[in-house]
């Protein structure tokens, strides 16, 4: 037989009277380790026999299911306070007794003791959760629980500390490996909504229905005049509103349809009176709005520029579309053909975004709901990202005007979250990046406006300012180098998540935010599943009255 490895010397002694099985070669898969059979101090399984600070040991035996990403509590019985250490496993390695080619040696019919050989579980400590007379706290280990601690796949009652009471928007349950823990909620905290969230996922791993979740649970908050903040969603796909494809939308809420206002294009919705008709009015619009559509030369850049100069703000766009308007540019020293294609491409953005009004605007009514912490879902199906860009630089654009004066004056209602779908387009820090959206990122939660950026690529984000974001949510994400990007911009340490985040199933989140101690495993609840708990906790408001497109308010 080969020599036993050094680790033998840490392993149990038999207690006197209690008998070991005996050996009986490889264990089948069903059948209980033999080792179970003994007295529970004495069996060398589930108990801490190395290593650090920064990385505990466990062995199991064989047959054992363990996990990756699963979160185990270690009881450490040395102090009066009660400690219970937390540890994620990070690694599971074959093991045994044995050194050398052992489990390749044939050796006659009996092979070997299936006790020598185990699997060797890695974990990352992630803190400890001290209980004594000032109740229960999370703080970080600065310490090693003792050698063979029993260690245990963590609870319900070991991670109820979780369900923090700031936390208040519902997304999920708590999640340890492929198991939910029933009762324990996943929850973002309101206050840390103008500190920017990111929704990080490859394509098809549930972004959408986490926005639904998470405007569903807005909208709860809404409706008992709770909420802390109001969330703008422009939707150029058409699928929040009622959803596509067998999937429900946010107005099925019906328990908590006076937690949301709707805008919208569509003609389709036209007889629901939850559902206003979008219009922006045409002085509302500046040629910065024009500017982030195309690609410029410097020339028509520098053009654009220029027309707050040369035009009085209300009116610029008639002017400037007028001979006398373009004759005023021409005489500023702009070309021609300059002057000319500017002017094309405003009448075609005329043309494209009807809702574009001489007389009436959906804005104030918007901004209005968002401060009094409403979800705003502004609806465009069919008219593509150009006009969703050109709406959202208009909407991110009065609503931090307003923020600025109404913080500038003490009196501003809740903060706002601005949802950019694909952000990448607009956060990429070089040439295609918004200047807005940008300077929201950096300096929004001064006025308490922030961004959710929701993209499939966080590697063509601009690492500073993800670096400004204070929650991820991450689902499935199989590209390498967005993984690292997330990695280097978190404020909490993802690194040794990354084969975790890999392997993520769809609905499967790793969550970090503030509040919350160490990067959390959630399960995003499947919207439709929600939706009904959440249309069942009361009498539902129904659908109001019938009749045409609401007034648009102002
Ligand atoms: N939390 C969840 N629980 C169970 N299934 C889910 C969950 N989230 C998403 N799914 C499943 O995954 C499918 C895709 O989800 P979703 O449309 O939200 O993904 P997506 O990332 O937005 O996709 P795309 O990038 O194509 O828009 C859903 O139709 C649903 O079947």
């Amino acid at each position: 037989m080969a020599e036993m490895a050094d680790l033998y010397d840490e392993r149990w002694k038999e207690t006197p009277g209690q008998e070991s099985a005996p050996p009986e070669g490889l264990a089948r898969i069903g059948q209980k380790p033999q080792t179970i059979a003994r007295d529970e101090s004495s069996n060398p399984y589930f108990r801490i026999i190395s290593k650090d600070v920064r990385e505990y040991h466990f062995i199991v035996p064989s047959e054992e299911v363990v996990e990756l990403g699963e979160i185990f509590s270690i009881r450490d019985g040395r102090r009066e306070a009660e400690i219970t250490f937390l540890a994620r496993i990070t690694d599971i390695l074959h093991d045994s007794n044995y050194d050398g080619n052992w489990d390749t040696v044939i050796r006659g019919d009996g092979f070997y003791d299936s006790d020598q050989i185990f699997c060797r579980v890695v974990a990352e400590p992630l803190g400890c959760v001290v209980r004594d007379e000032g109740g229960e706290r999370f703080r970080k280990a600065r310490t090693i629980p003792a050698k063979f601690s029993p260690a245990a796949k963590a609870g319900r009652e070991e991670l109820k500390f979780l369900a923090d009471e700031e936390a208040d928007v519902e997304v999920g349950l708590l999640r340890n490996g492929s198991e939910i823990v029933e009762g324990i909620p996943v929850a973002l905290a309101s206050f840390a909504m103008d500190h920017h969230m990111g929704v990080f996922a490859t394509t098809g791993m549930g972004k959408s229905n986490f926005m639904k979740v998470f405007a569903a649970s807005c909208m709860k908050k809404a409706s008992s005049k709770e909420s802390k903040f109001g969330l703008l969603i422009v939707d150029p796909h058409g699928e929040y509103i009622l959803g596509n494809e067998g999937t429900k939308g946010l107005l099925h809420l019906a328990r908590y349809r006076d937690g949301i206002v709707c805008y919208s294009t569509d003609p389709r919705h036209k007889k629901d009176p939850a559902v206003s008709e979008l219009t922006v009015k045409k002085s509302e619009i500046l040629p910065q709005d024009i500017e982030v559509l195309y690609a410029w030369t410097s020339a028509q850049r520098e053009a654009l520029e220029a027309i707050s100069r040369v035009f009085f703000e209300e009116g610029w766009i008639e002017e400037f579309l007028t001979p006398e308007g373009a004759a005023k540019m021409i005489a500023e020293g702009f070309h021609e053909k300059t002057v000319g294609r500017i002017g094309r491409t405003i009448k075609t953005i005329l043309d494209k975004n009807r809702y574009i009004s001489d007389f009436t605007s959906s804005i104030p009514g918007i901004i209005n709901s968002l401060l009094a912490g409403k979800v705003v879902l502004v609806d465009i199906p069919n008219l593509g990202e150009r006009s969703e860009l050109f709406l959202l630089s208009i909407l991110s654009r009065a609503i931090l005007e307003r923020y600025r004066i109404e913080s500038a004056e003490g009196a501003r209602g809740k903060s706002c979250l601005i949802t950019i779908e694909e952000a990448q387009r607009v956060l990429g820090g070089g040439e295609g990046s918004l200047a807005r959206f940008e300077s929201i990122a950096r300096e929004g939660r001064k006025f308490g406006v922030g961004l959710c950026a929701i993209t499939q690529q966080p590697k063509l984000i601009d690492k500073q300012l993800l670096s400004q974001f204070n929650t991820f949510v991450i689902l499935g994400l199989a590209d390498r180098n967005d993984r690292t990007r997330l990695e280097e911009s978190a404020k909490q340490d993802l690194s040794s998540l990354d084969v975790e985040i890999q392997t993520l199933e769809k609905g499967e989140a790793i969550i970090s935010t503030l509040k919350i101690p160490f990067p959390v495993p959630a399960s995003i609840h499947l919207y439709e599943k929600y939706l009904e708990r959440l249309n069942r906790e009361g009498p539902s408001e129904g659908r109001g009255r019938m009749g045409g497109f609401n007034p648009p308010p102002d």
